[in-house]
């Protein structure tokens, strides 16, 4: 029996004091990880909150966004808590009863007051943009357009929420939000990846919004919005056209087929079977029309509808003006566009129509999609009628072929989407949970929640922490008994020795 054996066995590793070593390295090591695990662990979650309402031309509605309280001008994700769409027609609709503006939107401020914790309704900022309906209103009656806001602004300010004001946005801001909303939603600005372009149809105007490589923005300085977003710079085309809405443009469809004053309209863009009484007066009520008038026309006309896309399309495309155009190249009445680029998300009006027509998918070739929607348009108003009637407002049914056949003209003849080029469009209502629109991207600007410059990266996480702490103690303790095993003996050794 060696010597080292022998005094193994008469001096195990297990001695008082390595056993005192061991037990005060494993309270040290748990004491290490309960300190990283308690001492850095993340406050319960708090949410800060912001309101938008989107006062449109065909109705108002309300948005509830929220974000984490901590991180709120970097690292946060904003999404859609909450929408409420406020009963009855849009603000400019009350121009000859103003309060009633203001009235309409109680329901939806209750609404907004039990969806946000009390104790954050002070510091909720409140905005109203109001879009193409009170552009159309002020051009009309600018002191009627005041009255509706001072209506508005009546019933906002007694909100407990933080009021920020109502006003008109621009037509390029209302395009560049858009815009905003959609790369921010798709996580595309804070990556610095190329971007979606944004088409928003309403019911007053229409928005076409996109970033196109080496474009000049000087040909047309009216068309370009730049930005800086987390570090990189944005030359953005975005154009708003007033009086193409899909219910303004509707107007001057049937004002172009009534200019003869005539009793009776057979409309192609409407149902075999569909006949309904108009009167003038209400058909030439609006600034997109007024001038066109015809003088002597009776009080109203039948509108008859004969069910032919092709016809219809020809009706659409007389109301675009594909002649004047004093840039390098246009899209219609003498805008100017840049070659189209990249991919297109294209909401609001688009996705509602689309939707219901099952068009929404564009990997069908663009004939396909054309000869469905002239089936539809073909479809006798009584059938259907019987098919949707109850689930779909009869104003929407009666108008959904007219509206199909402008989205597409629009789209191919107008902002000129070829056959190769159409499926780059994607038909959405929301990203993520949160509907594509101007709302997001304005409330994100006015709070200043898109820095400028990339945020520093963020700190390691706790979960992180918490991991490398754990690691270092599990190699400590093993650095602690390989030292008692192999280490220790030969110190006892030399002990003896000494
Ligand atoms: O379910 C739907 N089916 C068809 N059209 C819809 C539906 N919901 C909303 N719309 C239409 O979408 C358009 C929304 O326009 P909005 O009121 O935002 O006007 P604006 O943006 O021109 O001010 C209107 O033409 C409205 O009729
Ligand atoms: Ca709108």
């Amino acid at each position: 029996m060696s010597a080292q054996r022998e005094m193994k066995e008469k001096k195990p590793w297990h001695t008082p004091l390595t056993i005192i070593i061991t037990v005060i390295g494993v309270i040290a090591i748990v004491a290490l990880v309960t300190v990283a695990v308690l001492q850095n662990r993340p406050v319960p979650q708090k949410y800060k909150y912001g309101i938008v309402l989107d006062a449109g031309s065909s109705h108002t509605a309300l948005y509830i966004y929220e974000w984490p309280a901590e991180k709120d001008n970097n690292t946060g994700r904003v999404e859609q808590k909450h929408s409420c769409k406020v009963k009855g027609k849009g603000i400019s609709s009350y121009a000859a009863e103003p309060e009633k503006a203001g009235t309409s939107l109680i329901d939806c401020m209750r609404e907004a007051e039990l969806q946000v914790p009390t104790k954050r309704h002070r510091e909720t900022p409140l905005y109203l943009g109001a879009t193409a309906g009170m552009r159309l209103l002020k051009i009309e009656d600018s002191a009627a357009s005041d009255k509706v806001f001072q209506a508005v602004e009546q019933t906002l300010q007694r909100s407990p929420f933080y009021y920020q004001g109502a006003r008109i946005l621009t037509g390029q801001e209302e395009g560049a939000f858009g815009w905003v909303t959609v790369n921010y939603l798709d996580d595309r600005l804070k990556q610095g990846l190329e971007t979606t372009g944004a088409l928003d149809l309403g019911g007053a105007s229409t928005q076409i919004s996109f970033v196109s490589r080496n474009y000049d923005i000087s040909e047309s300085p009216s068309n370009s919005v730049t930005f800086r977003l987390y570090g990189n710079d944005y030359n953005l085309y975005t154009h708003s056209f007033l009086c193409y809405g899909k219910d303004q443009v509707l107007k001057k469809a049937l004002a172009h087929q009534t200019q003869s004053g005539p009793t009776k309209v057979q409309d192609p863009c409407f149902h075999p079977g569909y006949s309904v009484k108009r009167d003038y007066a209400s058909l030439y009520d609006s600034p997109c029309v007024s001038d066109m008038k015809p003088k002597g026309a009776p009080s109203e006309f039948t509108h008859i509808g004969e069910g032919n896309f092709s016809q219809c399309q020809e009706v659409v495309k007389s109301l675009f003006n594909f002649t004047a155009c004093t840039y390098s190249r246009c899209s219609f009445d003498g805008v100017f566009q840049p070659p189209l680029q990249g991919p297109f998300g294209a909401f609001s009006a688009y996705y509602f129509v689309m939707n219901f027509l099952n068009l929404t998918d564009t990997s069908f070739p663009l004939e396909t999609v054309k000869k469905n929607l002239a089936n539809y348009c073909a479809t006798p108003w009584n059938e259907l009628k019987q098919r949707h009637l109850g689930r779909v407002k009869e104003k929407y049914l009666a108008e959904y072929c007219f509206s199909g056949t402008y989205i597409l003209t629009l789209l191919t003849e107008g902002y000129n989407f070829t056959k190769e080029k159409f499926s780059d469009i994607k038909f959405i209502k929301e990203i993520k949970g949160s509907d594509a629109g101007w709302t997001l991207g304005y409330m994100l600007n006015l709070t200043n929640m898109i820095p400028a410059e990339a945020p520093d990266s963020p700190p390691l996480p706790h979960a992180g922490y918490v991991s490398i702490v754990t690691v270092i103690a599990i190699l400590l303790f093993i650095l602690l008994i390989l030292c008692l095993r192999s280490i220790w003996p030969r110190c006892s050794k030399q002990q003896q020795i000494v």
